[in-house]
């Protein structure tokens, strides 16, 4: 078991056996507003939230085939405030990050780079290493756009992000594949720094290309819910909105 708080992160590489999936720890982080929920419940269910509990957090579980792999994705949709405070329930335990904005919100963007500080600040030094993705949500606001795709490129590009804009409520295939493009980074990272090259004796390198697959570095708290079949286990507080929707899976309410 590894520790859930403080910078000292044990990477617990276990071999996994054939036919388990390798799992993948994501975070959502972002402005209140930005898409967070609607995102996480658009891979999950391929549906599109219109109305939601904004003081809802939980962390999500979706078995998930990324090129031919089998893995468990286990997505915690976050509900910061004010900023990224408190981020020790998050820190350790990601194994990557999407940190999400509006492009119809100038602030939501300028709060990324916060976040983006923040995790990185986290995540130096440490194997593997922890990709962080920006994403710029709600490009079918083209209309309002606040933020330009240059800029968000270059934010990203500042820090060595992957970049990428969608929307929450247009197709899934999109929201998919950069959840899906998360897994393929916390993959090529955990590759990167478990399979070291060998000298051996007569100088030739050679790579550990035959070894087992291997779970990204998983730690053990908190808890998913499990989805694909979502359900939302806390809530820390009532929800502020009473629209007569129907209630699906506690917390998000799905029209
Ligand atoms: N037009 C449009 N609206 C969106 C999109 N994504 C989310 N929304 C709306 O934006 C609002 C906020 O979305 P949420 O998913 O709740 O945002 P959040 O980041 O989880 O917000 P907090 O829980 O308050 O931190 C909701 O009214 C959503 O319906 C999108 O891609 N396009």
């Amino acid at each position: 078991m590894s520790l859930m708080f403080g910078k000292a992160r044990t990477c617990n590489i276990v071999t996994v056996p054939e036919h388990e999936p390798s799992e993948c720890n994501i975070v959502i982080l972002g402005a209140m507003g930005s898409g967070k929920s609607a995102l996480t419940v658009k891979f999950l269910t391929k549906r599109f939230i219109s109305e939601y509990d904004p003081n809802l957090e939980d962390t999500y579980s979706s078995e998930e085939v990324v090129d031919q792999q089998p893995f468990i994705v286990k997505v915690m949709d976050t509900a910061d405030q004010d900023g990224p405070v408190n981020c020790e329930r998050y820190l350790s335990w990601a194994n990557a990050f999407i940190i999400v904005y509006s492009i119809d919100n100038r602030n939501s963007f300028q709060a990324c780079q916060q976040y983006i500080e923040t995790v990185t600040l986290y995540s130096k030094g440490l194997q593997p290493d922890t990709p962080v993705i920006l994403l710029g949500n709600k490009v079918d606001m083209e209309r309002y756009r606040q933020v330009s795709k240059a800029d968000g490129a270059a934010l990203a590009s500042r820090f060595g992000c992957r970049f990428f804009e969608v929307s929450a409520c247009l197709d899934f295939l999109s929201v998919q594949h950069i959840f899906h493009e998360v897994v393929r980074e916390v993959r090529r990272e955990t590759d990167r720094s478990i399979r070291p090259l060998f000298i051996s004796e007569d100088k030739s390198a050679i790579s550990l290309s035959s070894a087992p697959p291997l779970t990204a570095c998983y730690k053990e708290l908190p808890t998913p819910a499990t989805a694909k079949l979502v359900t939302v286990k806390s809530s820390r507080a009532q929800s502020k909105r009473r629209a007569p929707t129907l209630t699906l899976l506690k917390g998000f309410k799905i029209f």
